[in-house]
């Protein structure tokens, strides 16, 4: 099988607290891979070692490797803004940028990285809105500001931002914590038509949203790997007795 991301004996520290403790984890390419456990256990810090990420925040070390499509990115010739444009990234609050319009919003980064001749990028953008599943109820208002749209819209936005990129890799966290249930659904149907395209890692604390989407799922403990596999088994059959207890609802 072929993996997008790997890692192997994966340390993270802040200062001295070590709070992901010796991660091997494989994560095949294409379809959805969830990151679930309670709340402190290390999900967004390991999300955030797979884009370097995590070192924005100075107190943050990182040891060991991240290897994406096999090459580690902690070497010291992989430039981490590099590695930023070819993995998405979006984040438990939707953050569009305000003083943007809607369509500026989504060609920014294909400008500020001059990723693209300026006469195709908005056929970039329309493609990345439909792609998103956005398309059909902002094209009359490409132009207007993404403050009117509803947060599941403005969620879908910040997908679609990402997407046109074209990113190999998308990673996700909580991406609905914040938006309602209707929203919510349109945001998981959404993962269900990328899936085949992309990889998408998606950190919840939800064993449910993990169950509904997920292609694989690793569940994480203070810190450490305790079970990985296919959804399906790692829930009808788990192997440990944490994770019975995190998939039953009699854990965190
Ligand atoms: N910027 C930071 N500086 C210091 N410690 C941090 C920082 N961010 C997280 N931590 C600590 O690292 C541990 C893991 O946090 P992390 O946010 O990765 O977990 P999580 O599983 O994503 O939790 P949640 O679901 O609540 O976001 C926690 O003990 C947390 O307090």
């Amino acid at each position: 099988m072929n993996y997008a991301i790997e890692t192997r004996n994966l340390n993270v520290y802040y200062s001295s607290n070590h709070v992901i403790k010796g991660v091997d984890l494989e994560i095949p390419e294409k379809g959805v891979f969830a990151l679930m456990g309670p709340s402190g256990c290390g999900k967004s810090t390991m999300l955030r070692t797979f884009n370097r990420l995590i070192e924005l925040n100075e107190s943050a070390k990182v040891e060991g490797e991240v290897r994406l499509f096999g090459k580690n990115i902690y070497s010291p010739d992989v430039d981490p803004i590099e590695v930023r444009k070819q993995v998405g990234m979006v984040f438990q609050y939707p953050n569009p940028f305000p003083h943007l319009t809607i369509y500026e919003n989504v060609a920014i980064g294909l400008k500020l990285n001059n990723l693209l001749p300026k006469d195709e990028i908005p056929k970039r953008v329309e493609w990345a809105l439909k792609k998103s599943a956005l398309w059909e109820e902002v094209k009359d208002r490409l132009n207007d500001y993404p403050s009117n749209l509803s947060g599941g819209q403005r969620q879908r936005l910040v997908i679609a931002r990402a997407l046109a990129m074209k990113p190999k890799i998308l990673l996700m966290d909580e991406p609905t914590a914040n938006i309602d249930p209707v929203g919510t659904a349109k945001i998981e149907e959404l993962l269900f038509e990328l899936k085949d395209e992309y990889t998408i890692v998606l950190v919840t604390h939800s064993p449910a949203q993990a169950a509904r989407v997920s292609d694989w799922v690793a569940f994480l403990y203070l810190g450490k790997l305790i079970e990985v596999g296919p959804t399906r088994k790692v829930f009808e059959n788990p192997e440990h007795e944490l994770t019975e207890k995190y998939v039953t609802g009699a854990l965190g």
